[in-house]
């Protein structure tokens, strides 16, 4: 049996780049962006007024003008007036493209106007109320850096720069395979020996989180089907997820399944509760098989631990470091595995981050993982935790 460091070793390995594809903007929100977005152009494009009112040459009041004769009135989107005399102004609006002639803004709270003539009510600064162009950003200056998630802002940019085809990572083909007889559709009512299917759709939901559509399968515990089934998959796929069959049962074919499909075993077991049963390989073409533990919370705690973080590498995520926690209580874990304990993270009044240990009752006990919201891994070579202590934690439900 290895250990989880060796285990996250292993996973971390076999890192795979599934290259890139161009999507419309309006699709990309939570892909990862595989290229930089520059300005098109200098951010503002042009002087543009940030208020409403008028706009003067600052000379005018310099020499001890105060009224100014309106020549114009210019709104955003209109050509820009010109005003060659000190004695004129313009009305303008927020957003128009001021004129280079004009270099002051006065808003209409701080004028009045009357028979066509303005007077000025306050001593104006030049250039005040004006937004210079290129002040934000200039022409080719980058935007927004690739290798991040895709969030509405920067939508907004890729919208604001016209760029409207975004180069994303591809996201790698998965199906989610679950296995067992004992298990029927969550639309049925279950005998009183049967359970409802839910580990595949669990890993399909946390897959949608990272935008993969993935593929859903649940098998028999039949030799012959999975055989079959796993051959097509392995065609078919970059990836297969699966849960259960996995251990020591009879009907737990999966090792050798795969195995006999050419599928070499990278490990099977880790150190740790829960998931110990845990079998990872890969065949010839760099087709993954993660195949968890079929209980639930065996399932959530290796998709999180191992998959998710292999999941980030691939894609490139640019930070992708486990956070830490602070254990709110004291615990004591005798078996010689690495335990993940079900916590809620909460952040106090100081701003530290806090772990509170929820009792649950091992893997097969799914009814605490609405209530708490990360995993907290506790050292395989210590058997107590004293509250305090700091410890690296999982997410999921954040
Ligand atoms: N003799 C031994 N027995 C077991 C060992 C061991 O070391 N020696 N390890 C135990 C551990 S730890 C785990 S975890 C389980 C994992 O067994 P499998 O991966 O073979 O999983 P199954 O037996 O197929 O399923 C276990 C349990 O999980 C639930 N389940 C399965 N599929 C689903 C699904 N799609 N949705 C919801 N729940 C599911 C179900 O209750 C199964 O009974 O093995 C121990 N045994
Ligand atoms: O290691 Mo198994 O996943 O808990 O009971």
């Amino acid at each position: 049996m290895i250990s989880v460091q060796q285990a996250e070793e292993l996973i971390l390995s076999q890192i795979q780049d599934f290259g890139t594809e161009e999507v419309r903007y309006t699709d990309a929100l939570g892909r990862v962006l595989a290229e930089d977005i520059l300005a098109d152009r200098d951010l503002p494009p042009f002087e543009r007024p940030t208020v409403d009112g008028i706009a003067i040459r600052f000379s005018g009041y310099e020499k001890g003008l105060h009224t100014f004769k309106i020549s114009g009135v210019q709104s955003a989107g209109e050509a820009s007036i010109e005003v060659n005399s000190d004695h004129d102004c313009i009305e303008i609006m927020t957003g128009a493209a001021l004129h280079n002639s004009l270099n002051c803004v006065i808003r209409y709270e701080d004028i009045s106007i009357e028979n066509g003539v303005a007077t000025i009510n306050i001593n104006p600064k030049k250039g005040q109320n004006i937004h210079l162009k290129g002040k934000d950003k200039k022409a080719d200056d980058v935007l927004v850096t690739a290798n991040q998630v895709i969030t509405p802002a920067i939508i907004g940019i890729a919208a604001s720069v016209g760029k409207t085809n975004l180069l994303v990572k591809k996201l790698p083909k998965i199906i989610v395979i679950s296995t067992g007889d004992e298990m029927v559709s969550p639309d049925v009512i279950p005998s009183d020996f049967q359970l409802r299917q839910s580990n595949g759709i669990t890993i399909k939901s946390v897959l949608q989180k990272y935008q993969i559509k993935a593929d859903l399968l649940h098998l028999k515990d039949d030799y012959d089907l999975i055989k079959k089934e796993l051959t097509r998959c392995l065609s078919q796929y970059d990836v297969l997820l699966m849960s259960g069959g996995v251990s020591m049962g009879k009907f737990d074919f999966l090792p050798q399944v795969c195995e006999e499909l050419g599928v070499e075993k990278l490990f099977h077991k880790i150190k740790q509760r829960p998931g110990k049963p845990f079998w990872f390989g890969k065949n010839e073409a760099q087709k993954l098989v993660f195949a968890f533990p079929g209980n639930p919370v065996s399932v959530f705690m290796c998709l999180h631990r191992y998959f998710v973080p292999w999941l980030k590498n691939c894609l490139g995520f640019e930070s992708n470091t486990p956070l830490n926690a602070v254990l709110d209580s004291d615990l004591n874990f005798e078996p010689p595995l690495q335990y993940f304990a079900q916590v809620k993270l909460q952040v106090n009044s100081s701003g530290q981050l806090l772990a509170k240990v929820i009792d649950t009752n091992g893997s097969g006990d799914f009814s605490h993982l609405a209530e708490t919201n990360a995993f907290i891994e506790l050292p395989l070579e210590k058997t107590h935790f004293a509250k305090g202590e700091v410890y690296k934690v999982w997410p999921y439900n954040l």
